[in-house]
């Protein structure tokens, strides 16, 4: 069952068009992570899933019917604030408490796990930007419904930090519930059962990570200081830097052999997360058709 549809959905400010014909459909109990570059409207899209923001056209569906006021079928971590500056950590903490039917007491159990505890009655105003998202994690993880929309779950927190909500977020997923998250960082597809890919406005491919990365052509790097030898083997003309070296794709066809390559051009043997991500945003959509 689609818990949450998006029906050729477009978003424009002004005369600058944002989203153009998304189709994106979330199924039941699945983690699926939008992935996008900075800029390329994740946040614009789960404000109209969350009913915050109208479409310009299309439309959107959550549990069948509009999403305006689901706040009992769903819980938002959304880009515009959660937490009230003023207050400190414990009152907010305290306020959603008292103000949501659903919250529960796990969330002292999530700032513990995501080490705020020692941080909680300093006043928000005075929190890093790390330190407010693991209290808006906090709140929103805690809050018991069948649907998490989290935009951004994991910016602004480090490494072990974000390796904990994933945890956290698989045991949601585990527990039968539907989390649709969005990220622009490619560690996050590890979490994910599928993947959606956003890049100029639309929806490039979905599909689970395993599907994806069977499409992803063969990958070759340099060192940093000889990019000029993958001008003429680089897919799209596309190269990005990687694990200390910089990448490019092969085109579709290219012989297997090493042999075929300029020196000192190598294949790779494993691809990455950070290859799934810049095929998916930045050459397929340089390719004709823009969607794979
Ligand atoms: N209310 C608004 N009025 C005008 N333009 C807007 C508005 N909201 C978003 N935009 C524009 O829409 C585009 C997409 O923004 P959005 O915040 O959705 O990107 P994003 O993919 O979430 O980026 P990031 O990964 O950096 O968070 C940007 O060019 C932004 O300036």
């Amino acid at each position: 069952m689609s818990v949450v549809e998006t029906d050729a959905l477009a978003k424009s400010f002004a005369d600058e068009s944002i989203l153009r014909d998304v189709e994106l459909s979330v199924e039941e109990g699945e983690v699926l992570a939008v992935m996008g570059p900075n800029g390329v409207g994740k946040s614009v899209l789960f404000s109209a899933i969350a009913g915050s923001t109208r479409p310009s056209s299309g439309s959107v569906s959550v549990f069948g019917t509009d999403p305006t006021d689901r706040s009992d079928t769903t819980s938002f971590l959304l880009q515009d604030a959660l937490c009230s500056d003023r207050l400190t950590g414990r009152e907010n903490l305290r306020y959603f408490d008292q103000l949501h039917p659903a919250f529960t007491d796990e969330a002292w159990s999530i700032v513990d796990r995501l080490g705020l505890t020692d941080d909680l009655d300093k006043r928000v105003e005075d929190y890093s930007g790390g330190m407010t998202r693991k209290l808006e994690l906090a709140i929103a993880l805690a809050i018991d419904v069948p649907l998490y929309l989290l935009d951004e779950p994991t910016a602004a927190l480090d490494l072990s930090t974000i390796q904990e909500v994933h945890q956290l977020v698989r045991e949601r997923r585990d527990a039968g519930r539907t989390i649709l998250l969005s990220s622009h960082q490619p560690m996050d597809a590890d979490l994910a059962d599928r993947l959606a890919f956003v890049a100029d406005g639309q929806v490039v491919a979905t599909d689970s990570p395993e599907e994806l990365f069977e499409a992803v052509p063969q990958v070759c790097q340099t060192r940093l200081s000889s990019v000029s030898a993958l001008e003429d083997v680089a897919l799209a003309g596309v190269t990005y830097p990687a694990d200390g070296a910089v990448r490019c794709f092969r085109p579709p066809g290219s012989p297997s052999d090493e042999a075929s390559l300029p020196d000192p051009v190598a294949l790779v043997d494993r691809t990455t997360y950070t290859d799934l991500f810049t095929y998916y945003t930045r050459v397929v959509p340089a390719m004709d058709g823009g969607t794979a």
